[in-house]
């Protein structure tokens, strides 16, 4: 897999490391005072680690320490999983709501099924799970043509950035009064709290590829769209790489 954008983002990702000027020992400390992720949590992290060039694009162990408490919160039975990549927030889900829960998992690409459906069956949380491969836009537009508008009670986006705004708008519709939608990627390594057009030599290197640059724009104009929602309560968190939380009023 040698994609240019996954070497841009791989740089990136390693030029940001200590994210927020938040050190790593920081982060590492406020997980290991937050609720325990179980082995298979932990096996799912190595794995992917180890064996995906990409693997910058799984979500942290502070976000889904984030995701335990508030599914508890929620009482939360239904919940949509859009980008599920080698399963770990579907995983993550699926062990905190009850048996009769269920997980709507999308993602457009079937590279990572085999790896993710391993570990859902080892932690043995497998038929709780509904993976949908196609397009997420496609599958949240079905979700709510099948009458399951506002009936969810927590929905993750972390899929296509370019389509975040799609996904938001769709999830407006089909989350319950009181339900969460969780926005990952809002601060893009930063990138999305700084002006391109009076950005510092050292922060060129985000706007330097127009692909990259696509996704940083979009996620910019949700941003603004979503602080300027009079539809929502919102509130923007310096987790991980930034995570938008919102209600419906
Ligand atoms: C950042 S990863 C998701 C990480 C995952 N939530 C986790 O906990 O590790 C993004 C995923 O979105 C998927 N994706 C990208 N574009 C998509 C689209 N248009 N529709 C559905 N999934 C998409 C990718 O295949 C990838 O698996």
């Amino acid at each position: 897999m040698s994609n240019p954008i996954f070497e841009h983002f791989r740089m990136l990702s390693q030029m940001y490391d200590g994210k927020n000027n938040i050190t790593k020992e920081i982060v590492e400390f406020t997980q290991e005072k937050s609720e325990p992720i179980n082995q298979i949590q932990k096996d799912l992290i190595d794995y992917t680690n180890s064996n995906f060039k990409n693997n910058f694009m799984i979500t942290d162990i502070g976000q889904n320490q984030l995701f335990t408490l508030l599914l508890k919160v929620l009482n939360a039975k239904k919940v949509i999983d859009v980008g599920v990549y080698t399963g770990l927030s579907s995983l993550s889900f699926a062990l905190s709501i009850p048996d009769d829960g269920k997980v709507i998992g999308l993602d457009i690409s079937n590279d990572y099924v085999e790896v993710a459906t391993k570990h859902w069956k080892l932690a043995n949380v497998d038929k709780k799970i509904q993976l949908k491969i196609q397009d997420a836009t496609k599958s949240l537009n079905e979700l709510i043509e099948n009458g399951e508008s506002g009936t969810y009670d927590f929905i993750f986006i972390d899929a296509d950035k370019v389509s975040y705004d799609s996904y938001y708008e769709l999830s407006l519709k089909l989350i319950r009064p009181g339900g969460i939608i969780a926005i990952d990627n809002v601060l893009f390594w930063g990138a999305t709290t700084i002006d391109p057009n009076n950005a510092k030599p050292e922060h060129q290197h985000f706007f330097a590829n127009e692909e990259v640059n696509e996704m940083i724009n979009a996620l910019v104009k949700l941003n603004d769209k979503i602080s300027n929602d009079t539809r929502v309560i919102k509130t923007m968190l310096p987790l991980s790489d930034g995570i938008t939380l919102i209600t419906k009023k």
